[in-house]
């Protein structure tokens, strides 16, 4: 078995990108072999999925290349595993590296936001394999793939790379790249100007349509109906669509239910927050770009300070580095933690907790915290309730779960709602403009 695997892995290795073979092959390994049945495991349905439709052929051949057998291979993930009776064998764990490097040129796409620089964790595993699957296999299976999840945490990065990798397979490929806002304002000057058929042209003829941040879409009646046709025509073209929404499309306020439908049609992928080994490990890539001496305890420390979003992650380590050129000092334990110390202060917010935001914001609206905390519906306690949990959102680094928690146990989807609503009230209304104002001001001397 180990024979055959050594010759299948470098026959793949010589066909596919470093990026797909780390990906795709490195993370398989052989089970065992019963009768012509080649057992292999890989980590997702997913990784099941790609390797069904891409490799049953190959392993038959290579097989007989090799000893005149042909193989027949039997995808099986952990779960498929731990279903059956027959004793898995321990498998190696393949440690996995990444490389930078590639810069490809596309006026829309950051040549930073490739597959290459992108750092695989348990928060993004099944986010990136769609991703590679969709760059590889565009306009199949996945579409459209609607990557979702919290601020900062690489639906762009991904997304993007998902345009990098598929020029590089196909460099006469048309790859368009907008945020939803662009392609609302990009919508509006048309009717402006009249070149309505332009911008269908525009939108209409690509292969690979990359909208950002679709969330935003909610209040633009006349952009969902635009984005519905352009959605439909490149749809019906099997012409790849790739999404990214702070959250679900059913949780998108005021999106059409027909959009809401078609983009649950291909596969939904979550981003979650990175653990401690992967913030370390994007640390680690990042300074090895930057060309930085980092040791790997101060590396630890940086990512064990910022736990919640890879941006404020990668803030953090040009802090760090701004701070040891400045003081003309080598980056050191010590060093970082003199850094951060300030933006540490800076997010407690001097002892700014939810607990405080409850009592002000009680008292300005002479309720008690009690009925802030609990479930009462009347207009003068949700109003109130609603600006505190958008004031802990605003002033605390508190995330939605544990604001709703300190809110009597509320769910998360509740204190995204309350946040949005004030949000959009802080615009409509002056009387809560001014409320929201004063409480912010308060709370923050
Ligand atoms: N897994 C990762 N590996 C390497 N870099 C990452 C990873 N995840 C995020 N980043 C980096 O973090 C930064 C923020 O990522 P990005 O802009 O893609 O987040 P986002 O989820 O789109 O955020 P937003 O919700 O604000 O649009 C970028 O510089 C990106 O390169």
């Amino acid at each position: 078995m180990k024979e055959f695997w050594d010759y299948l892995t470098k026959k793949l290795k010589s066909s596919l990108t470093p990026v797909s073979y780390t990906t795709w092959v490195e993370s398989a390994h052989p089970l065992y072999i019963s009768g012509n049945d080649l057992h292999i495991s890989v980590p997702s349905n997913l990784h099941k999925d790609y390797w069904e439709r891409h490799y049953t052929e190959d392993i038959a051949i290579y097989s007989f290349e090799l000893n005149g057998i042909e193989l027949n291979p039997i995808i099986e993930t952990a779960e498929d595993q731990a279903k059956k009776e027959e004793p898995a064998t321990p498998k190696n764990n393949v440690e996995k590296t990444t490389t930078t490097g590639h810069v490809f040129h596309n006026s829309h796409l950051n040549p930073k936001y490739t597959f290459d620089s992108f750092i695989t964790g348990s928060g993004n595993q099944m986010a990136h394999a769609a991703a590679l699957a969709v760059a590889e296999d565009p306009g199949t299976i996945y579409n459209p793939l609607f990557i979702y999840g919290g601020v900062g945490l690489g639906k762009t990065h991904l997304m993007q790379a998902i345009g990098h990798q598929m020029i590089k397979l196909e460099p006469a490929a048309n790859v368009k790249y907008v945020t939803s806002e662009t392609f609302a304002n990009d919508f509006i000057n048309s009717i402006q100007t009249r070149t309505q058929e332009e911008f269908r042209q525009e939108y209409r003829n690509v292969d690979l349509l990359l909208i950002d941040d679709i969330q935003f879409f909610g209040e633009k009646e006349g952009t969902q109906e635009e984005f519905f046709h352009t959605f439909n025509e490149l749809y019906a073209n099997s012409k790849q669509i790739v999404m990214t929404s702070d959250r679900l499309p059913n949780e998108i306020p005021k999106l059409q239910d027909r959009l809401v439908s078609r983009f649950k049609w291909g596969l939904p992928v979550d981003i979650t927050a990175p653990d401690l080994e992967t913030r370390i490990a994007i640390l680690r890539n990042k300074a090895e770009a930057e060309n930085l001496e980092i040791p790997n305890d101060t590396l630890s420390y940086i990512a064990e300070q910022v736990d919640t979003n890879v941006r404020e992650l990668e803030g953090a380590l040009l802090r760090v580095q701004a701070y040891s050129t400045m003081n003309k000092e080598d980056i050191t334990k010590s060093i970082a933690a003199d850094a951060l110390k300030s933006l540490k202060l800076n997010k407690e917010q001097n002892g700014l907790t939810v607990g405080k935001i409850q009592s002000r914001v009680a008292k300005y609206y002479r309720v008690s915290v009690n009925d802030l905390k609990g479930k009462k519906r009347v207009k003068t306690i949700v109003v109130p309730r609603q600006i505190a949990m958008y004031l802990a959102r605003e002033l605390t680094d508190k995330s939605l779960p544990q604001i709703g928690m300190e809110f009597g146990g509320k769910d998360h989807t509740t204190v995204m709602h309350s946040c949005d609503k004030i949000s959009e009230l802080v615009i409509k209304n002056d009387e809560i403009k001014r409320a929201v104002n004063e409480l912010k001001d308060e709370l923050r001397n």
